[in-house]
């Protein structure tokens, strides 16, 4: 079986990450796409939502559709999230399984910067995807990932979870930016109400 894993501090989860999973799951013929909250994202400030509260925002996104599903592994391991970390136990639990690790761009040209990063391109392939703002090539990158990284070509989403807080916290609107039920339960838990990051 092939499975692409969508990591990400999904806070909130946002059409710009399903569209990613979506256009890279169709390109590579992927079986499924497990979406992957963090704990606390390794190169980043600490979410603003909880770990509890990102993922049933998630659950919520991915309900329904047969090939989606959300995976609480990190957040209930806790601590800082280090993929290298997160895919070893995978492999363990599903030894058949290859799996396939979708990023954005910014996370791509990012990449030298990953905890063991030598080791862990051993382990799984990386999967990037476009995102308006950061150059989408792999040139750049150390030789020894260039091999390890594919690319899939996305239609842009100029959306990001930074974005939404902002909008939410000045009172705007951010239909259509993320799913129904994910709007629903932010209004309703009073999430993002005033901006803290
Ligand atoms: N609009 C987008 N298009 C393509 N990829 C995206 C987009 N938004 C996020 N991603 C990718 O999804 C993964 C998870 O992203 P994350 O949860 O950090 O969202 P974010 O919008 O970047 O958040 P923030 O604005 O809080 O930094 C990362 O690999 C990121 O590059
Ligand atoms: O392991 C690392 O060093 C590492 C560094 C940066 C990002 N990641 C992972 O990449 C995914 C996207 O990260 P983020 O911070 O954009 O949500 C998420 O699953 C992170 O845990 C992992």
């Amino acid at each position: 079986m092939k499975v692409g894993i969508m990591g990400g501090t999904f806070d909130p989860i946002h059409m710009g990450h399903l569209l990613a999973a979506e256009t890279v799951k169709d390109a590579y013929k992927l079986d499924e796409v497990w979406f992957m909250p963090s704990h606390i994202p390794p190169h980043k400030q600490a979410a603003g939502a909880s770990g509890e509260q990102r993922l049933d925002m998630t659950r919520l996104a991915t309900e329904g559709y047969q090939d989606y599903s959300t995976l609480d592994i990190e957040v209930v391991r806790g601590g800082v999230s280090y993929t290298i970390d997160t895919i070893q136990l995978l492999h363990k639990e599903y030894p058949n399984t290859d799996f396939y690790f979708i990023i954005g761009a910014d996370m791509v040209n990012y990449l030298p910067k990953w905890e063991r990063i030598e080791e862990l391109v051993q382990q799984i392939t990386f999967i990037g995807v476009g995102r308006p703002g950061f150059d989408l090539h792999l040139d750049d990158l150390p030789e020894f990932l260039q091999s390890r990284v594919l690319l899939a070509e996305m239609p842009l989403v100029e959306i990001s979870s930074t974005a939404i807080r902002r909008r939410l916290a000045g009172g705007k609107s951010v239909r259509f930016m993320v799913p129904d039920s994910v709007l629903t339960y932010i209004t309703r838990s009073g999430l993002y109400e005033s901006e803290s990051r």
